[in-house]
């Protein structure tokens, strides 16, 4: 098997020392040759790499090499993979990026509504020069891309970089939420095959089968109805705020019982719950930042002053299990079947080709091989069609500097839909973003 070359690209963030313990989980099926850190910020990095540095002695001796630096030429060239996970402006903008719509009793989160248009505008100009930037130094490398909000940036790659075949986006909470599902059914989640459509954090499982072809999706249903639904992944099974995110997922099926939703899909279908649960004063990213950040932090100054690990708890979570078995799938032509963000192209029948989609697909050495959905029906075909239009008007907006369309986007999300509110927000997001966005116009 030939090792590979990889560099991780956000390398100080609060899930690398995860990506690191998974891709020493996964070595025997994603070999490496040798881990490069890249960031823009040095100190942050520099703390991380100083703690994986003495991970990796302990528990991957047989790595060549391990380095880690803020100059893109050392960072990028020859290297078979990149796996970038940059957050452009941290988590004091994401802490914005939910304030501001909360200030006006809407949905203040990450990645859906006016949070997550903000973030993309923020996301799209330094993915978009970070691609330009590996593609200078390792023409072939697979770039696998975490980056937020996925949906925004893969859209906006696909128009910038229409012939580069070798840029995936991809996802966990698929994979999250369906390391639940394999503890519900005694399994593990790769025994289990599923059959998924929509777009990203908008999704629906309409089938779990498990390696024999058995359904076990009313299996599923009837549980999670009955019994009730929390995460299990380590990185989540504790965390407060997760457990009532999937607990959300117990209303959905009640309400709407032909799917297994995504959890996101929460914000969408439940808006005004969801903003009165929040704490307009103390919102995601203050938990972020004095929950996994502070963990992180405080984990690596540990590793680093001991120079060891035994006093300090590792262990691979699914996040980055789940790229690394997607690399390796890639890398060795395993045909393993993941859920990733793929353009449409007639995969899901009845709407735009030129969508970027969710969807299940055979992972091989010449990209994704994504299954044939079909036409889905009218329900969710039209939530698909109203999120991908607010996903589009975003990227046009971008690129035209056009501030009609992102009133326009802000007004067509069911986050929002108040045309007023829309402006508010908007106006506000944009005065928030002035170092970061193009000028809307
Ligand atoms: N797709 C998914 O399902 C998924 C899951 C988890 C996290 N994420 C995403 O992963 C990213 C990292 O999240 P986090 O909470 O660890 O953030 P973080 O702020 O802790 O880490 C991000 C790192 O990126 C660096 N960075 C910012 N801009 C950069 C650039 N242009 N070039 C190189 N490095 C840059 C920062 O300095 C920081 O060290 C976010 O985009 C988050 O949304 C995605
Ligand atoms: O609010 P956060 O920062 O805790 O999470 C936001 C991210 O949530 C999802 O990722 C989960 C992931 O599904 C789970 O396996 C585990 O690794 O935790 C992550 C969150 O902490 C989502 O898919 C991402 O896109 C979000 O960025
Ligand atoms: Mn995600």
């Amino acid at each position: 098997m030939k090792k590979q070359r990889l560099v991780i690209v956000g390398a100080g963030s609060t899930y690398t020392i995860g990506m690191i313990m998974s891709l020493i989980a996964e070595k025997e099926n994603f070999p490496l040759k040798s881990i490069t850190f890249y960031d823009i910020d040095k100190e942050r990095q520099e703390r991380v790499a100083k703690a994986t540095e003495v991970i990796l002695k302990e528990k991957y001796p047989e790595l060549e090499e391990f380095k880690y630096t803020t100059d893109k030429k050392e960072a990028f060239e020859n290297v078979d993979f990149a796996f970038i996970q940059i957050r452009t402006g941290g988590l004091s903008m994401r802490e914005k990026d939910e304030k501001i719509p909360l200030s006006y009793g809407v949905v203040g989160q990450e990645t859906c509504g006016p949070g997550g248009m903000a973030y993309g505008m923020r996301s799209i100009p330094d993915m978009i020069e970070l691609i330009k930037d590996i593609r200078k130094y390792s023409k072939d490398a697979w770039i696998l891309n975490y980056t937020n909000p996925a949906a925004i940036v893969a859209e906006a790659l696909r128009r910038v970089f229409p012939n580069d075949k070798k840029i995936l986006n991809i996802c966990d909470m698929p994979a999250a939420i369906m390391v639940s599902y394999a503890k519900i059914l005694g399994k593990e989640i790769w025994d289990l095959v599923p059959e998924y459509f929509g777009l990203n954090h908008f999704g629906w499982f309409t089938k779990i089968y498990d390696k024999e072809g058995n359904d076990l999706t009313d299996k599923l249903k009837n549980h999670i109805l009955n019994k009730g639904f929390v995460p299990e992944d380590a990185e989540i099974a504790n965390d407060k705020s997760w457990i009532k995110t999937f607990k959300q997922v117990e209303t959905m099926i009640k309400d709407f019982p032909e799917y297994l939703p995504n959890t996101y899909l929460q914000y969408y279908l439940y808006p005004q719950k969801m903003v009165e649960k929040e704490d307009p004063n103390y919102t995601r990213a203050n938990q972020v930042m004095d929950g996994r950040e502070k963990r992180v932090i405080n984990l690596c100054n540990t590793i680093i002053k001991d120079q060891s690990i035994e006093n300090v708890h590792l262990e691979a979570d699914i996040h980055g299990r789940y790229m690394v078995r997607v690399a390796a799938s890639l890398a060795y032509h395993n045909c393993d079947i993941f859920i990733v963000i793929v353009e449409n192209n007639g995969i899901i029948s009845n709407l735009p080709d030129d969508a970027m989609v969710e969807v299940p697909a055979m992972i091989t050495s010449h990209g994704p091989k994504p299954f044939a959905v079909g036409k889905i029906p009218t329900f969710y075909k039209g939530l698909i069609e109203g999120q991908l239009a607010y996903e589009k008007l975003v990227v046009d907006a971008f690129f035209a500097n056009d501030y009609d369309k992102m009133l326009q986007a802000l007004t067509l999300n069911r986050t929002v839909v108040n045309a007023p509110v829309a402006r508010k927000i908007l106006d506000d997001l944009i005065e928030a973003n002035k170092d970061y966005w193009p000028e809307l116009k």
